[in-house]
């Protein structure tokens, strides 16, 4: 059947639902075209189906799709930042990535090597994840297009620096432990905001400072709230380029209970969704949604607060390139 679609500044946007029920159809984030359907796109959205890297609950290989099915309802204005980001810049989805499920290594090189490129036209990239092995080569190919290391706000309730999984290196909770070791990561300027639960030992919190990594955790976000976080943290990055890593697990297990390692007294959706509106300026490269496990879910829940999440990570990379390029112009 014909799409209708909404259209604005050249830019093809997404599926009219004023038109075409929002339910019908098969889903592409936010019902934008695919990246087939369009002649260029300054973002890009793309879908890892990978979770051969987790320690406890498989099922993030499903969650790109999750995330689209949930996505649905989203509309094209978003108040909260006064920003229509279809309008802005084309963004477009670029479908999932043909990640090998049997060979991690073999995986974590074609993520890098289809995150480059994608964006080797000077696109942004968002990634739907996968679990959170992935964060890895996409920050690889995040620094190689910087052209240095770059700053990281990391939202998880786990830190993801341990060492190794059964002598494993490459997993879900190593992946920043070896972008430190790689040297791509700007360690002036990573902090994990939202941690909580309990570790294998007071070590792990030494190596992870040892590592430079700032913690807010989430008993910090309740006790001191979100101005006082989001200060910090800007002041932390300043105009260095900004990779931001989204766990879904950082949430509440209330507000996210379909992922695969759950851990009780996170932060709401709406507390992240303001944390990452107070980005608003910052020089954001690049950034993913990881861990959304469906089969977990229920009623949609972690589907919709990841689509959500996605949502304002696309209106700060949308709001960027139209703020950077009015200054250009004039
Ligand atoms: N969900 C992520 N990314 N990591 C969790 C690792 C927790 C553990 O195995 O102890
Ligand atoms: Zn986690
Ligand atoms: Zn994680």
């Amino acid at each position: 059947m014909e799409e209708i679609r909404i259209e604005a500044n050249g830019n093809i946007g997404p599926i009219d639902s004023a038109r075409i029920p929002r339910f019908a159809g098969a889903a592409t984030y936010a019902r934008l075209p695919r990246l087939d359907q369009v002649s260029n796109a300054a973002i890009k959205i793309v879908g890892v189906p990978f979770d051969a890297g987790v320690s406890y609950r498989p099922g993030a290989r499903f969650g790109a799709n999750h995330v689209r099915e949930s996505s649905r309802l989203l509309r094209p204005y978003n108040p909260a930042l006064d920003v229509s980001p279809f309008e802005n810049v084309q963004v477009a989805d670029a479908g999932d990535m043909a990640v090998n499920p049997f060979n991690i290594n073999e995986a974590i090189e074609t993520v890098q090597d289809n995150a480059l490129a994608l964006t080797a036209d000077g696109a942004s990239l968002l990634t739907l994840g996968g679990d959170h092995t992935i964060a890895l080569p996409l920050l690889r190919a995040a620094a190689e297009r910087a052209g240095e290391p770059v700053a990281m706000l990391h939202f998880d309730a786990h830190l993801d620096t341990w060492d190794t999984y059964f002598g494993a290196e490459y997993t879900h909770g190593t992946p920043f432990r070896r972008a430190v070791e790689e040297g791509i990561l700007d360690t002036e300027a990573i902090s994990h905001v939202g941690t909580r639960g309990p570790l294998y030992g007071k070590k792990d919190l030494d190596d992870d400072r040892r590592f430079g990594f700032g913690i807010v955790t989430s008993a910090d976000v309740y006790h001191q709230g979100v101005a006082e976080v989001v200060a910090k943290l800007r002041d932390r990055i300043g105009n260095r380029p900004l990779y931001i890593s989204v766990d879904i697990d950082v949430l509440d297990p209330a507000h996210a209970p379909g992922t695969g390692t759950p851990e009780a007294g996170g932060i709401t959706s709406r507390e992240l969704l303001e944390i990452l509106r107070g980005m608003r300026g910052m020089n954001l490269v690049g950034a993913d949604v990881v861990e959304v496990a469906p089969a977990y879910d229920h009623a949609e829940i972690t589907g919709v607060a990841a689509s959500h999440v996605a949502y304002d990570l696309v209106t700060l990379m949308a709001d960027r390139r139209a703020a950077t390029a009015t200054k250009d112009a004039s």
